[in-house]
């Protein structure tokens, strides 16, 4: 696994309040990551750092083999480089069907170049079959969206993301609102696109986490507090004293 996101020592000041603080964390490639913590520990912020969303006061943002700063960049730019974020509410077109959403979002994947040498050759229809089927919706096709359960819309994001074949994939509370059943195919899609790519997964749900069953950060005061396996960082005396212990 090489370093694909570095994160060094950076901070953002909002009004005087520090909401990062010197954080650091490296995301390999590919690499399935979990960041968990308290309300107000900087968690969106973090992900809106790496977006370019929010630019840090001080730090270092690399990214990519030749360690390019993000910090630079503009979010268009930031998106064009690989990285994709999947917000909590789904935003799929409604009124579109399955199969036109992922046909929209396969016309936005990145520069010629990966299509010339790349991963995603083969016809338009049949990249789509692919990517259903990656996210489970291949019976789905037809269906227009709107009427898909809430589950099924995150889903089909996730899958509109990925057909930009992104390097990176930041996703926000991918378990809110779903069923347990809905949860459990969740966890494996993100295992599954974490297997060729990163993915980072901020969630409050500690169940879900353990199903991800990857390194997790948690993060407190805009710092890491700790880091390692989900037993080992739920055994630390310090998250359970912020986070766990509430
Ligand atoms: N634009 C802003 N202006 C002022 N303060 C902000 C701004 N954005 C975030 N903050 C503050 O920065 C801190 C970190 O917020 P952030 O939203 O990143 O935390 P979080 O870990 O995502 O929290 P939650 O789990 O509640 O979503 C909070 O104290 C928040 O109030």
């Amino acid at each position: 696994m090489t370093t694909l996101l570095e994160v060094n020592g950076v901070s953002v000041t909002f009004d005087g309040f520090r909401a990062i603080n010197n954080l650091s964390i490296q995301i390999g490639e590919p690499e399935l990551r979990a960041v968990i913590g308290p309300n107000g520990a900087g968690k969106t912020t973090f992900m809106d750092i790496i977006t370019g969303k929010t630019k840090p006061d001080e730090g270092r943002v690399l990214w990519g083999d030749k360690g390019a700063s993000l910090l630079g960049m503009s979010e268009s730019r930031i998106a064009q480089e690989g990285i994709g974020r999947k917000f909590q509410k789904p935003t799929v077109f409604e009124a579109q069907t399955v199969a036109e959403n992922l046909g929209m979002a396969l016309k936005q994947r990145r520069g010629p170049l990966r299509v010339l040498f790349g991963r995603d050759r083969g016809s338009e229809a049949e990249r789509i079959a692919a990517i259903a089927a990656e996210i489970g919706l291949a019976d789905q096709l037809t269906r227009i969206s709107g009427e898909l359960s809430h589950g099924q819309k995150q889903w089909l994001e996730i899958g509109m993301l990925l057909a930009q074949d992104p390097r990176l994939l930041l996703v926000d509370e991918p378990a809110a609102g779903m069923t347990p059943a809905e949860r459990e195919h969740t966890t494996d899609l993100l295992k599954r696109a974490a297997e060729t790519r990163a993915v980072v997964v901020v969630e409050h749900d500690m169940e879900f986490v353990r199903r991800l069953d990857c390194k997790v950060t948690v993060l407190h005061e805009g710092s890491v507090l700790a880091e390692g396996s989900l037993d080992h960082v739920t055994r630390d005396q310090q998250v359970i004293d912020v986070y766990l212990g509430r």
